[in-house]
């Protein structure tokens, strides 16, 4: 029954439409000494920012759910320093009705469970399996498992993650878990493949780790479109160091669009 509400509910979206510290962190160093204006900006106002990417409200009532990729005090400098690069060649928003800066990067919103992107998923996330969250942000200590940030190269349909790996990811002793840097890969190129080409399932993903990766790394996971072709999306990936001289892993993609109606069983 309930199935059947939240199948006719989801007809009426246009569905992907469009002060803990790392042990190795911020030893000595007060928190807001280590940030910039920016930085510190979004770390005071990261429970009502609103976003301005990616939900179109049918719902006058709609508000914008919280978006769990601005900075907070588990943020190392060194990822401080990447987030604020990227933000930097980021677009503006309007400042007293005039746009300041057109810019071809674009910072997603990144919200604890998927079906939030939707119009008015805000709403259904409460109806359709209330307590699921995205597996990415699903412990609520700052810093303890995946901190992430993803823009978005419009122009160049690619995409940069800056990804600070925490002290539960570990897999080999003091190293992050393949599954966990798996799991960021999938979520970035599925991130990008979602921007591009709508909803979408990941149908293949292959990985090649080529370096071991300290917990408490902070590293870009660079994503980019390799070829669209009919339903297929394929994305390259590789994660490297922020200063890009050292490469841990690199991936390929393959995201194939989906109906709505996939989720609840039917096939296309
Ligand atoms: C606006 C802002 C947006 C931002 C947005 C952010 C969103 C928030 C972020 C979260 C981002 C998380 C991203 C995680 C995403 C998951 O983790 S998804 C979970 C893991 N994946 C799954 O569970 C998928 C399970 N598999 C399936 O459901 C189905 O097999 C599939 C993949 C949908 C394909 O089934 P189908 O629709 O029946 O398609 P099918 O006809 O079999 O195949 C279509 C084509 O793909 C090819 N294909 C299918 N599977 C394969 C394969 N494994 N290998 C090679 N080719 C294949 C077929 O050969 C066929 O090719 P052509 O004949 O057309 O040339």
């Amino acid at each position: 029954m309930l199935g059947q509400i939240a199948r006719r509910r989801l007809g009426l979206l246009l569905l992907l439409h469009g002060q803990q510290r790392l042990s190795n962190g911020l030893n000595g160093v007060s928190f807001n000494q280590l940030l910039s204006k920016e930085t510190h900006r979004h770390t005071q106002s990261s429970f009502n920012t609103s976003s301005p990417i990616s939900t179109m409200s049918l719902w006058p009532f709609s508000f914008q759910p919280r978006d769990f990729s601005l900075p907070n005090s588990s943020w190392s400098p060194e990822m401080c320093k990447a987030y604020d690069h990227y933000n930097a060649l980021c677009d503006t928003d309007t400042e007293n009705g005039e746009e300041k800066k057109r810019a071809p990067w674009k910072k997603l919103p990144s919200y604890n469970r998927s079906i939030k992107y939707a119009t008015g998923g805000i709403h259904l996330s409460k109806l359709i399996q209330a307590k699921a969250r995205l597996f990415t942000r699903n412990v609520k200590e700052q810093g303890a498992t995946f901190e992430y940030v993803v823009f978005v190269n419009k122009e160049e349909k690619s995409c940069v993650c800056v990804f600070q790996a925490g002290r539960l990811l570990e897999g080999a002793p003091g190293h992050v878990h393949g599954g966990a840097i798996a799991t960021m890969i999938d979520t970035v190129t599925g991130s990008l493949a979602g921007y591009l080409s709508g909803p979408i399932m990941t149908a293949n993903l292959n990985l090649d780790y080529r370096n071991p990766m300290p917990l408490g790394s902070v590293v870009l996971i660079h994503s980019a479109l390799d070829r669209i072709e009919g339903r297929k999306t394929f994305i390259t990936c590789k994660v490297t160091s922020t200063d890009e001289s050292k490469l841990y892993t690199e991936a390929t993609a393959l995201f194939v669009s989906i109906s709505v109606g996939h989720l609840f069983g039917s096939r296309n």
